[in-house]
This record gives C-alpha cells, structure tokens and sequence, in this order.
C-alpha cells in the first residue's frame, strides 16, 4: 500500500434506499439545521411575516376600493397601508432570500467539514470503497444539495402558510367560495404526492451517475501517463463519457417530472381560480358580496393557488434529502478509535502480534499471526505481491485495527495509545509518499510535532536527499510544486520525514524501492547510526534488505510462513523463489 494510495471505485448501488440509511440522513440534516438555528428560525419569521403582509393585502385592498366607490373618508389611509404592506411584503421576501443563500453556504460548509474530518479520521481500507472523483462529487454538489435542505424546509413551510391563510380568508369572505377552491385540492394534493415520489428516485439515479463520471474522469486523469503509452486515449475518452447518455436520460426523466408536474398544475389552478371567481360573481350578483369583496376574493385566490408554487422548495428539499444520503455515508465511516495511554518510558520498541487477522472486502487478507520483534531489532518483511506485507505493515503501526486479535507496542494495546503518541512514537515511510507542506523543509518537517530546521536537514542527509535539496533554485525553502522530483528523490524526501520524527517504531514499506542500491546501502547505514534508535520494520522486495536484517518475516498468502533469518530461510528453495532466485543456491548475498 502506498500513502495517498488511489482509491477503488464503487459502485453505488441502485434503486430504493434502505430505509435506516434514510433515517440517518435525516437526523444528519437535523443536526446540520440546529447548527444554523438562529438563522434558520429567521426565514422561518421572516417568511411567516411576509405571508401575513400577503394575506392582510387583498383585503384592505378590497376595502380601499370600497371605500373610494362609496365616497366614504379614510380611503387615504386604507391606500397608505396597502402601501406599506406591499413595501414590506418585498423587503421580507428579500431577507428570506439571503438568508436562504447565508444558510446554505454554512450549512454546506458544516457537512463538508464533517466528511472531511471523518474520512482524515477513518482507516484507509474503510476509505478505500469511495474512488477520489466519487468523494469529489459528494462533497462538492452533493453537500450543497444537503446544505440547501434546511433552508428549503422552512420554505416548504412557509410555502403553505399564505395559500392555508388565503383559503380561510375565502371562506370568511362567503362559505361557499371557500368550498369552490376546496373542492379542487385533493387534485392538487395528489399531484404534489406524485411529484415528490417520482422525484426522489430519479434525483438518486441522477446523483449516482453524476459520482460514476467524476470516477472515471479522476481514474483517467490518475493514469494518464499509463494511458498514452497504451495509445488507449480514444478508449479511455469513451469510457469516461459513458455514464454522459445515462445522465442525459436521468437528467430530462428528473425534470420532466418537475415539468409535468408543473404543466398539471398549470392547467388546475387557473381553473380552480375561474371556478372561485364564478362563484363570487354570483355571490356580487345576489349581493352576498361587495365589489372590494370580489376583488379580494381574486387575490386570495391566485394566493391560495400559489399551494402549487410549493414544488420548487419541495423539489430542493427532495434533492437535498436525496444528496444528504450521499453525504452521511461519507459523515459516518466508522472511525479509528484511540485510546489515552502513554507508552512506557524508555521503551526499545518491542512489538507483539497475537493472533492478528484483518479482513478485507470480507476476505481475510492477514490471518493468524503471531509475531514478537524484540526492541531495537530490524526485521524484513518478505512474500510475494499480495501476500500481505503492507496489511501486516498498517496494522502493526495502527494505520488499521485488525479484526481479530491484538497488536502491543512496549506491552501496551495499540487501540489503548493515545493518537498523538501513537503518530509520535510509530513513523512511517512509503513507497510513493503523499508530501504536505508549502516548502520542501516544510514537507520534511510535517507531523506531530515540528522538528527544528537542523533536525530537518540532519534528517534529509541521513535519508540521503540533503545533496539534491541544496540543489534546487532555493534549496531547502524551494516551494514544494515547484520543486521536480523524480520517483527516488520523493522517496527519500519521504525517509528524511520519517527520520525527522523517529520514534520507537518505525515501518518502511517499500520505501526504498526507488533508490539505486548504492544510496539504498547509505541510507541503511545512515538509518543505523544517525536515526534514533528504534524497532525497524521494512517491507521488501529486495534480496539485500532481507539479508541486512536481523529477522525475515516470510508472509504467504496472509500467513506466517517462517521467522528466521535470512541466512538460515536462504537453504529453502521456495524462500529463494520469492526473489526470483530460485536456482541461485549459493548465491553471493547482497550485505
Ligand atoms: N482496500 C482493499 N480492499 C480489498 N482488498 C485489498 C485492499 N488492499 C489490499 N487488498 C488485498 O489484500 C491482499 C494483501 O495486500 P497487501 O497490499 O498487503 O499485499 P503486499 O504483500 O504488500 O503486496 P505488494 O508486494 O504487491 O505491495 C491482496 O490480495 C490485495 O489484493
């Protein structure tokens, strides 16, 4: 395994959701609202307050007009509070509206911070089942779909208030109008319901679609460099754009349905407006009503009609409920757990495996180990490709818990350390290390603890990368995307950082595959006199690092298959055929 390892596609399984992840989506939108309460309670008021500016207008409209045709006084003040209530009717509308926009973009960044933190949090191996472009989608519009479902929520609610206030206005107004516009809404009711059922499920195949292109655009761009030596760009261009026909068909299907919905309620609300205007004319005729009566009864109306206008925060909602699935799966991999232990003081490093087993996939990649490396020992790790060298690697430095068994450093359960001791204490070095930091120093220096800047060069010569550092146009300070490296000086940046924070342990996996065998040689000795002194670890391929060792773990499909030393495993031909030397009895070994 390397560090910054690509991670395998997945595939995101289709149809209808399980109901508990549905339930647990919910409660992260729950939480994500309670974050933003204040706020959102204030579209909540603010968009209550606008409905009621609404509602209060057609009627002292109405009774304007009254007032003008009868020639009776106060039609002055009536017009100046028809007046302010539209001014306010805006100037709400427009607060619910930034707000909505202030709400969203902090929730959004809440559920990004929440995945991050989990996935940084999470085991490599549990990460692994989301691809780079798959983690990609969900924390760029998957999270903003999420981030938008609080404020949509309070709109959805809102959203009903002036249609449900309107409709008692007109049945206050004359019983049998309200009646008229009671009689169309289970039609209406009934459209809602089916709009919001066909829209979660193509807004969930929309959604995983739009994950599967970003995988494979960010696999593509991954393995670029493989692809134009294959010559298979034309393949790989087809390849990528596959799922675009998909998402095209996902894409018109999810608003057709948001399109018909509103085509249907196009056609039914006018008609339920002209039945309820037919009724208050015959009820002007018969002089149930007054004119002003009428022409509030119209605005009351068109307002209870504006129930339909609930799609478009219903359909955010929707889309929001549907992305925050995406989002929670990401919130809740299940975590590394650490302990509050220290390691004992003076400790050499001694580390004990009982009966270690790790599955992966459900296929137990590691199973039934037994090893204890005394303190200050150096032991390779050798086996064929696959057979569980870097699985052994991660569990020993708890990268990953295993699933059975029990791992101690110095007599202390690994789950029982501390985390800042633990990453103190156990260092690793990986084959392609992932460098962090604005300058090269800095990359170096990256951990727990930040080593001084004579330590960090201490570290880069033992790691044999001080002579080409110094060579950069700004050595040491020479801005780290600035700074060419080929695949050997990366990894010896990867040792001197490995170096800079020794601690008890440390692990190599692979990391000097890169090197020729004459810096590897210097590193080794390096390693043995400048470095702290400690417990090594050091997977290998390599037949020389196997014989420098003072132990061979030799690992076969998962299992301990011996631990002697090279030179006693070296007799068996089967030991040799792992370095491909199978026939090379007697062989000079590489010291
Ligand atoms: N994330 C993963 N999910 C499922 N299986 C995995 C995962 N990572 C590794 N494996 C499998 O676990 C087994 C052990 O892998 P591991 O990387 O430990 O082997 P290795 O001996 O280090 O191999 P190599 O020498 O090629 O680096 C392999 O069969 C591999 O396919």
């Amino acid at each position: 395994m390397q560090e910054g390892d690509r991670m395998v596609s997945t595939r995101p399984r289709d149809g209808k959701a399980d109901p508990r992840a549905v339930r647990s989506a919910d409660a992260l939108l729950v939480r994500v609202t309670r974050a933003s309460a204040g706020r959102t309670a204030a579209i909540l008021l603010c968009a209550a307050a606008a409905a009621a500016a609404s509602l209060a207008l057609p009627a002292v409209l109405g009774l304007t007009l009254d007032l003008l045709l009868e020639g009776r006084p106060g039609a002055g003040r009536a017009l100046a509070a028809t007046v302010a209530l539209t001014a306010a009717e805006v100037a709400l509308g427009a607060t619910v509206a930034l707000l909505a926009g202030t709400v969203g973009a902090r929730s959004t960044a809440w559920l990004r911070l929440r995945a991050i933190r989990r996935l940084l949090a999470a085991p490599p191996r549990s990460v692994s089942r989301f691809s780079p472009g798959d983690v990609a989608t969900r924390l760029s519009v998957h999270a903003t779909e999420a981030g938008a479902a609080p404020a949509a929520a309070a709109q959805v609610i809102t959203a009903v208030l002036a249609p449900a206030g309107a409709l008692v206005a007109l049945f206050v107004i004359d019983p049998w109008i309200g009646l008229a516009f009671l009689l169309g809404l289970p039609a209406l009711g009934l459209l809602l319901r089916s709009f919001a059922r066909d829209s979660s499920d193509t807004v969930s195949r929309y959604q995983r679609v739009q994950s599967l292109l970003a995988t494979r655009l960010t696999d593509a761009l991954g393995g670029a460099r493989a692809i134009a030596a294959a010559g298979t760009a034309d393949e790989e261009r087809a390849r990528v754009l596959r799922p675009l026909g998909e998402l095209g068909t996902e894409g018109r299907r999810m608003w057709s349905v948001h399109g018909s919905a509103m085509a249907r309620s196009g056609v039914l609300m006018p008609l339920l407006i002209t039945a309820v205007l037919a009724v208050g004319g015959f009820g002007l005729a018969e002089g149930r009503i007054s004119v002003g009566d009428l022409l509030a009864v119209s605005r009351y109306a068109a307002l209870a009609a504006g129930l339909g206008a609930v799609a478009g925060p219903l359909g955010a909602l929707i889309r929001g409920r549907t992305a925050a699935r995406r989002v929670n799966e990401l919130v809740t991999v299940p975590p590394l757990t650490h302990g509050r232990r220290e390691l004992p003081l003076g400790g050499t490093g001694t580390l004990e495996l009982r009966g270690v087993g790790v599955a992966l996939d459900g296929v137990w990649v590691l199973r039934g180990v037994d090893l204890c490396v005394p303190g200050g020992q150096t032991v390779a790790v050798v086996g064929r490709s696959g057979s569980g060298k870097s699985t052994l690697g991660a569990v020993a430095g708890r990268l990953t818990a295993p699933d059975e068994g029990e791992v101690r450093l110095d007599g202390v359960p690994l789950e029982a350390v501390a985390a800042d001791v633990l990453r103190r204490e156990v260092g690793y070095a990986f084959e392609r290390p992932s460098l962090r930091g604005a300058t090269v120093a800095d990359a170096i220096a990256s951990g727990v603890q930040t080593p001084s800047a004579e330590r960090v060069r201490a570290a880069a010569r033992a790691a044999g990368a001080d002579d080409f550092v110094r060579a950069l146009p700004r050595g040491y300070a020479t801005a780290l995307e600035e700074a060419p490296l080929s695949g050997g000086e990366l990894q010896r940046l990867g040792l001197a950082r490995a170096f800079a924070h020794a601690g008890r342990l440390m692990i190599l996996d692979d990391a000097t595959s890169s090197l020729d065998t004459a810096t590897e040689r210097q590193v080794d000795r390096a390693l043995a006199r400048e470095v702290r002194p400690g417990t090594r670890i050091v997977m290998a391929h390599r037949l020389s690092t196997a014989a420098r060792a003072d132990q061979v773990v030799w690992l076969e499909g998962g299992r301990v298959r011996a631990v002697r030393t090279h030179a006693e495993l070296w007799r068996d031909p089967e030991y040799r055929a792992v370095f491909d030397c199978g026939d090379a009895r007697g062989e000079r070994v590489d010291r």
